[in-house]
């Protein structure tokens, strides 16, 4: 995930000064310093944002890597983390321990935000001053949009949908693919019909007013083709029951990582 917001943020016009840890990265350029441990992060940096974009497990190791690195140049900075489920008061215990007593931003993006397509839930601990608040919205922003949260548990239902969801759709795309193949058509055409049809379908939700499930009666004439897929798939023991199922999966798995 912290390659796909990289990769955003490259491309963005207005690049933020970055500052990269990740032990499997190297390639510094003009854009931007790689390390692959916080003892070599460079002596002159003082960050205002550490954004933290590795596994929940390893969330203290960073925490208390970075602090020792840093020392009083972490005393001013906040940390976003975009992991699931770690929240804000086991992320600022973790900064305490390591000697930073400093405020906590989550946010749940997606990896569509590797092509500016993104969006991300924003939650901001109360001690986040409004500038870090901002900034983050901005990294964020710049990305794709920001659905900021009032809630902090509201994060655990938004990795659900919008946090996972990429892989839903990522599903459907492999899913419609097969049976294309399987109906006869050769992997190139049946990849690009599915590709194109949810590349299609996501303009028209983003691009027009009307509701999803108008767009969906729009495509379904009377005792036509969409109507017979339909059948099958909206019985009330398919998608309606599955995927509301799923979520409910994702959301609990949330709540756990969060302990
Ligand atoms: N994959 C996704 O679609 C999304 C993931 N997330 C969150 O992002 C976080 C990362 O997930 P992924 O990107 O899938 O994992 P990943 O394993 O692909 O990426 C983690 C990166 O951190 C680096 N890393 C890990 N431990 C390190 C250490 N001790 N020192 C230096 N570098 C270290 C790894 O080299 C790797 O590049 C997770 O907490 C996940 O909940 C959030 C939103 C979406
Ligand atoms: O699967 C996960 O746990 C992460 C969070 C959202 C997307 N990937």
């Amino acid at each position: 995930m912290g390659g796909a917001l990289l990769d955003g943020w490259l491309a963005s016009p207005t690049p933020p000064r970055l500052v990269i840890l990740d032990r499997h990265r190297t390639g510094s350029d003009d854009a931007i310093t790689v390390v692959r441990t916080a003892a070599e992060i460079p002596a002159g940096f003082k960050p205002d944002i550490i954004v933290l974009a590795v596994k929940p497990a390893a969330a203290e190791i960073m925490i208390d890597a970075i602090g020792k690195a840093l020392g009083p140049r972490m005393s001013n900075a906040a940390i976003l983390s975009v992991m699931a489920g770690r929240t804000c008061a086991a992320l600022s215990d973790a900064a305490r321990l390591a000697g930073a007593d400093i405020p906590v931003l989550r946010a749940m993006p997606n990896t569509p935000s590797a092509v500016g397509a993104g969006i991300s839930g924003l939650y901001a601990a109360p001690s986040a001053t409004p500038e870090q608040k901002s900034i983050c919205h901005d990294l964020l922003f710049a990305v794709g949009d920001v659905v900021p949260v009032e809630k902090e548990a509201d994060l655990s239902v938004v990795t659900a949908i919008s946090g996972s969801g990429p892989a839903y759709v990522f599903l459907l795309a492999e899913l419609l693919e097969k049976a294309g193949q399987q109906h006869g058509l050769s992997p190139t055409i049946a990849r690009r019909l599915a590709r194109g049809t949810i590349y299609g379908a996501g303009r028209m939700l983003d691009d027009l007013p009307d509701s999803a499930e108008d767009l969906r009666k729009a495509v379904t004439s009377p005792n036509g083709t969409t109507a017979a897929a339909l059948a099958v798939l909206m019985k009330s023991d398919a998608w309606p029951e599955t995927v509301p199922k799923a979520i409910d999966a994702a959301t609990k798995r949330a709540d756990e990582l969060a302990g």
